[in-house]
């Protein structure tokens, strides 16, 4: 199930397991579980491979220190660079620490031209973990900044050293964290490693349990996404059905100049498989969309928000016809997704706030950072700084289902189960990406999907379109918001083959 814990929770699994083993056990599972890592990512020979360990002052160092004793016996050259504690160590460090220096690895205080002069098969990042109490100064931040430029492969041990576990940020306002290939994370996997700056600097993520049970872990409320969240709302479809079988979707918007947004949103609809797509435009509304004459083209002005699975906000604009339809939508009886200048609107007026919590028919929400933070009343470096933390309090204020967009997507419920997604790809850093998803959205609700389990869905849908692209080339670079349409239909599909009942 992918479950993610938070630094406070890795703690107190690890002080319950710890008492009950002799002292000194979990570190030399861990430098064990490393060095078996280290050995998958070097050369087949691993005679005389260069590896760099890097080892800090505290119970990182010492999982570091196991490993490079372990490291040596392969025959590979293991340079230590140590940073012994100021004061006192703990005990498990002490005896990892003689064990690194009664092996073959060479302590040495290599820095600056033979650092980055060397060819290292593999440097190992045991500066800081779960420990890191302020942000990465001084030498060590000269050296963080020299292992980013070397291109060699570097493995994190628990988390790259400068990188907050709990919430993916980069520790200090200007500040370094190691950039991973791999990172092996110890007891449980932490959200850190998966949404803001994690994903950048952890790279691969394996999670060593260090061979606790099941029992010992503590059920959570945060995980990574996966499609068994919402395989079982994939349905095969009837025989003996038709278009009124698949809901209806108004996407709102396309204020004057801004008609593209809600085009791309109901073309995502009508392609993820609603049975009727309107597009409703704030002004003018074109008499079709030639290029998806499907499409049903309406002016907003006397059309019925109360028929239709309502996504909101495509191009809406906030003129003062825009907050008259989102006060209709907000009080209509259909489900709703609100997304950018809904949202916009949304955060400048505390009552209709208050009646998005109060709907009977519920609401999604596709706010990225900068939405996120006017709805806050925050900055948009506050919701950065804990993007889990941020999502949820959006979801528990507006009663509302929460996708906070970004690396690592988080969607979160007004009762505190959040996910963070694990699809998607820099591909999606452009214009009316955000469209396409709510659109997809609102066609998951029309053809019945719970609100949880459409977000879930569509996010991960979405995410995965773009990767499959990016895998045929289409991207990242130059991808274009409407390719992802098509992309999207092939992944339903795909799962609904896998998955359909
Ligand atoms: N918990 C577990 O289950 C298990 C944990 N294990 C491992 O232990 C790790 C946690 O160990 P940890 O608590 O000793 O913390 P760690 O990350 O080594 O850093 C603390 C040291 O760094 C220092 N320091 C901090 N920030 C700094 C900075 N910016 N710049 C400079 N110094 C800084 C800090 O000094 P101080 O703040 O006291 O001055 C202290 O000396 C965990 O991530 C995992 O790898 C495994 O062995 C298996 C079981
Ligand atoms: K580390």
């Amino acid at each position: 199930m992918n479950p993610l814990y938070s630094v406070a929770e890795i703690r107190a699994i690890e002080q319950r397991a710890a008492e009950a083993l002799p002292a000194g056990t979990l570190m030399q599972r861990a430098g064990q579980a490393t060095a078996n890592a280290a050995l998958d990512m070097l050369p087949f020979s691993t005679n005389g491979a260069r590896v760099l360990v890097l080892a800090g002052p505290g119970n990182n160092g010492g999982d570091a220190l196991e490993a490079a004793a372990h490291l040596t016996y392969s025959g590979a050259q293991v340079d230590v660079l140590h940073f012994p504690p100021a004061g006192e160590q703990s005990a498990e460090r002490a005896a990892a620490q003689r064990r690194a220096e009664s092996s073959d690895a060479i302590f040495n205080d290599i820095g600056g031209s033979a650092l980055a002069g060397t060819e290292w098969n593999l440097i190992i990042d045991g500066l800081f973990g779960i420990g890191l109490a302020r942000p990465v100064s001084g030498a060590l931040r000269t050296l963080v900044d020299t292992v980013n430029t070397l291109g060699c492969p570097v493995l994190a041990l628990d988390v790259p050293s400068g990188l907050d576990a709990d919430t993916g940020a980069v520790v200090g306002p200007d500040g370094v964290a190691i950039r991973a290939t791999h990172t092996i994370t110890f007891i449980g996997d932490k959200p850190g490693l998966h949404t803001c700056d994690g994903r950048d600097h952890a790279g691969q993520v394996t999670v060593a349990a260090l061979d606790l049970e099941p029992r010992q872990f503590p059920s959570v409320r945060l995980h990574l996404n996966e499609a068994r969240f919402f395989a079982r709302k994939l349905k095969t479809r009837r025989q003996n059905s038709h278009k009124g079988s698949y809901g209806n979707v108004a996407v709102v918007g396309g204020a004057r100049g801004m008609a593209g947004a809600p085009i791309l949103a109901a073309r995502s609809a009508l392609h993820a498989g609603a049975g009727r797509v309107f597009a409703v435009f704030a002004d003018d509304a074109p008499s079709y969309d030639s290029g998806q004459p499907e499409l049903m083209c309406r002016a907003a002005a006397g059309f019925d928000l109360d028929s239709s699975v309502l996504v909101l906000g495509p191009g809406l604009g906030t003129a003062p016809q825009s907050v008259e339809l989102l006060k209709r939508a907000v009080a209509s009886a259909s489900a709703l997704v609100a997304d950018a200048d809904a949202l916009n609107l949304l955060a400048a007026d505390a009552a209709l706030q208050a009646a998005v919590a109060q709907r009977g028919a519920g609401c999604i929400i596709t706010p990225h950072p900068l939405e996120a933070a006017r709805l806050l009343g925050c900055a948009i470096t506050a919701v950065q700084a804990d993007r889990v933390a941020a999502a949820r309090t959006l979801a528990a204020r507006l009663r509302a289902t929460v996708v906070l967009k970004g690396s690592g997507t988080v969607i979160a419920a007004p009762d505190g189960d959040a996910v963070i997604n694990t699809t998607g790809n820099p591909a999606l850093a452009t214009a009316g990406t955000g469209d396409v998803l709510a659109g997809l959205c609102g066609s998951l609700l029309a053809q019945g999907w719970p609100q949880w389990e459409a977000a879930l869905a569509a996010v991960w849908l979405h995410g995965m379109a773009a990767d499959v692209l990016v895998t045929d080339g289409v991207g990242p670079i130059g991808l274009t918001a409407g390719e992802l349409v098509p992309a999207i239909r092939a992944a339903i599909n795909r799962l609904v083959q896998q998955h359909g009942r």
